[in-house]
Parts: C-alpha cells; structure tokens; sequence
C-alpha cells in the first residue's frame, strides 16, 4: 500500500495540462485563469480629488485665504483652463485636477461668498490620488490564479473585457451496485438510495469542473463496461464502489480488460483503503473511490479536489491544512493515516466526533472538518496541536 502523499503525487503525475478558453469577465468567477491580464492604462489615469471640494494651489492654502471660483472640473468633465495663484476651482470626487493645482480643499472647511471662497482657520490642502496610484499601464495581474470576485474587479478596472481561463473539466461521475437506488426512486427491500455521486458532484462543481452523472451500473462487467462507455469523452472519470476485494468488486479488473493502465489501487489510509487511479485508454484520468459514502467523500475531498484544481492549471497541492488545538486526548495513531471526522467547538478548538464508521453520512453531515493523524501518531493530549483541513467554507 502507498501512501496519502505518493498516492497524491501519482494522481498529478497522470493530470494532462490545462487547455485555455477566452471568457467574458461575468463568466469568470471561479475559474484559474491562465493568462496574465495587463492593465490597458493607469488608474487612476490623471491625477484626481478624492473629495467633494475646490481645486487650488497648495502655495495658496493659507487660513483665511480668498480665492475666485473660475470653473469646475466634475467626473468625467474636466477643467479645460488652468488656475493661477489666487484661483480656485469647483472639484467633484473622482474628476481631474486642473492644470495649475496641486491640492483640494474640502467643501466643508470654506465658506462660499459669491465667486468666492473663504479658507477656514483649519482647512487642509491634500486629497489629491495621484495618477497611477492604484496601478500604471502595463501592470499585471499574474496567473495561474484562481479568480475571485474582487479579482474581476480588478480586471475590469485593467480596461479588460475577456479573461483567458482554464477550460472545465469535464467529470463523469458512475455509481457502481446492484443495491442503488436513485433518490426519489422505489428501492427494493435490499436496496439503498445511492448517495456518494450527489456530494461529489457538488464538490466538483465548486472545485470548478463540470460534473455529470451516469447512469448507476449494476454488479456484472458488461454493465460497467457498458456505463464507461458514456464518458469516453470525459477528462477525468470518476467511479464510486467495487473497488474493494469482495466478490462483486469489479472496477479494477472491468477498466484493466478495457485496456486501462492502473498506477495504484489501496492506500494506507482511513477511510479510503481500496482507492485506485490510473488512465483510460482513451486518455481519461480514472479514480475509482470506495463505496462507502463517507470514504468516498472523504477521499473527494483529499485527492479529487486537488486533481481538478492542478487539471485548471493550479499548482499541485495537496488540500490545504490548519493548525488546531484538539478538545479532546487522541489515541496513538494505527496503521493508516487516519481521516477523523471532528468539529469546531465555540472556543475554536475541535473536537473528534465519537463515531467513525465509515458508512455514517449524519455523523459526515455534522462535522466541520478533518483531523489527520498520520500512521503511528503518539497519542496527544488536550490542548495538543493537531493538523486539520477544513470542510466547509473551502468549497
Ligand atoms: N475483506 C475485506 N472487505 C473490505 C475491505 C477489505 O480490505 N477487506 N475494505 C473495506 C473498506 S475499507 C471499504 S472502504 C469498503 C469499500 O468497498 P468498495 O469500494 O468495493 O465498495 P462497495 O462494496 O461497492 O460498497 C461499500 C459500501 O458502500 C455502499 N455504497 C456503495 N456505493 C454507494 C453510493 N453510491 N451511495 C451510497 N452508498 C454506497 C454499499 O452499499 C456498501 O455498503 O470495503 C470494505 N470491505
Ligand atoms: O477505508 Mo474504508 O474506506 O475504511 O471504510
């Protein structure tokens, strides 16, 4: 058996570079972008006021001063003159800052008197944001990079309308026995409603790619090979179920006899022992997770999100970890590293949950994160450092 890092490393290795698409910034939000975006111009492109105010040259700004209003320079309407000494003129927030001055004098510190106005004994000439004080023309915005919703913002102000992006890969997701049932249908009494596909779809949509779900195949290889055979197209397919030894665990010797190339199958971990990848003749990447539902999403979360992540171009990573006190004392650590579903308490240590079984979607559903404890951990103590990665909030 290999372990969590190698297993993560080989599943990389097998990830094809990205392909690139143009997108129109509203279609932008979560995906990697690939190309970096220059700045068309400087932002802002002239010296501006960043109040509401007059317009005068700082040499002028003594307390009392009297200066004649000639003009007003609004946003996107400058002053087209330029304002000598003893001059002043209307300047709105965001509008250029007329030839001639260097400062503004906000509304509130003067005292109009016709065409004039009166500086108060405390008034400050300031508030000018100089040309290219956000960014200049040129400036970049480096990729890859996972584009976030200030990040479009961003770009806009670039004066770009496009992004180039990593294409979404597209996931087939196929549940494997002859004992599911799709939810809503009607189960026999040896059936269950399959489950696992409806959170790795949804943790594939929010990592990004584009996820559907085949058709659930039942116990025999003709229909395995029957249900593969609809995702030929795919960039990545995964399986759920029979992977394990058992009599009806078919994958790995179904895929091997459609003449796919196995990298691994079994990884010392827990849950997710019987995980297996490799590639589909036709060039698909394939992860064959466990059926038990909280070992399939568990190892979604450890090893499918970092490989839809590193397909968009993103660097191979595995899933990011915090640092937490636990609330409980943890047995030594047993032969596998050891996935635990746990939970924050109020004072932000966590706390691993009494029931690990890996069939229990209440006990998945309840928790908020993962503590990893890897094989043969000393046992820890209360208030002891442990490493965790975050369900929610990630994804
Ligand atoms: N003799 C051994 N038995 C088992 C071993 C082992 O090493 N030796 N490993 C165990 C471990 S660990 C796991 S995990 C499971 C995984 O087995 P499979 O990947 O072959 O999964 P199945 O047998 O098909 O299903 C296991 C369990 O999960 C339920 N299931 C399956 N698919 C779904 C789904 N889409 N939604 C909800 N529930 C699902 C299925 O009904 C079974 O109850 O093997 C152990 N056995
Ligand atoms: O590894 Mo299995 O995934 O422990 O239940």
């Amino acid at each position: 058996m290999i372990s969590v890092a190698e297993a993560l490393d080989r599943l990389f290795a097998l990830v094809p570079p990205p392909q690139q698409e143009e997108v129109p910034l509203v279609q932008a939000h979560g995906r990697v972008l690939l190309r970096p975006v220059t700045a068309r111009r400087s932002q802002p492109p002239f010296a501006a006021s960043a109040m509401d105010g007059f317009a005068l040259r700082r040499a002028d700004a003594s307390p009392g001063a009297r200066l004649r209003i000639i003009g007003e320079s609004a946003a996107g309407h400058r002053f087209t003159g330029h304002i000598n000494p003893g001059e002043a003129t209307r300047i709105l927030t965001g509008a250029p800052l007329p030839d001639g001055a260097d400062a503004v004098v906000i509304q509130e510190e003067v005292t109009r008197e016709g065409d004039s106005i009166v500086l108060s004994p405390t008034a400050v000439a300031a508030h000018v944001r100089p040309e290219g004080n956000d960014f200049v023309a040129g400036a970049t915005l480096a990729a890859p990079r996972l584009l976030f919703p200030m990040d479009l913002a961003l770009i806009a102000s670039f004066g770009q309308a496009s992004a180039v992006v990593a294409r979404r890969p597209e996931v087939a997701i196929l549940s494997t026995g002859d004992e599911l049932v799709m939810p809503g249908g009607m189960p026999s009494p040896d059936q269950i409603f399959a489950a696992n596909a409806f959170g790795l779809h949804a943790l594939l949509r929010g990592a990004g790619a584009r996820p559907r779900l085949l058709p659930v195949a039942g116990d025999t290889p003709g229909a395995l090979r029957q249900a593969l055979a609809l995702a030929e197209d795919a960039d990545l397919i995964v399986t759920i179920g029979g992977a394990s030894v058992g009599d009806h665990d078919l994958i790995a010797p179904v895929v091997t006899g459609m003449g796919a190339s196995l990298d691994f199958h079994r990884v010392a971990m827990r849950p997710g022992k019987p995980l297996l990848a490799g590639r589909m003749p036709h060039g698909a990447v394939l992860l064959g997770l466990p059926g038990n539902p909280v070992s399939a999403l568990v190892c979604g979360v450890i090893f499918l999100l970092p490989v839809i992540r590193a397909m968009q171009g993103l660097p191979a990573a595995p899933a990011p970890r915090v640092r937490r006190p636990l609330a409980r004392p943890l047995a030594a650590g047993g032969p596998r590293e050891h996935y635990m579903r746990a939970r924050h308490g109020p004072d932000g240590s966590v706390e691993v949950m009494d029931r690990q079984d890996s069939s229990l979607l209440t006990v998945l559903a309840e928790a908020d994160s993962l503590v990893v404890q890897v094989a043969g951990a000393r046992p820890l103590q209360v208030g002891d450092m442990a490493d965790v990665v975050l369900l929610r909030g990630t994804t």
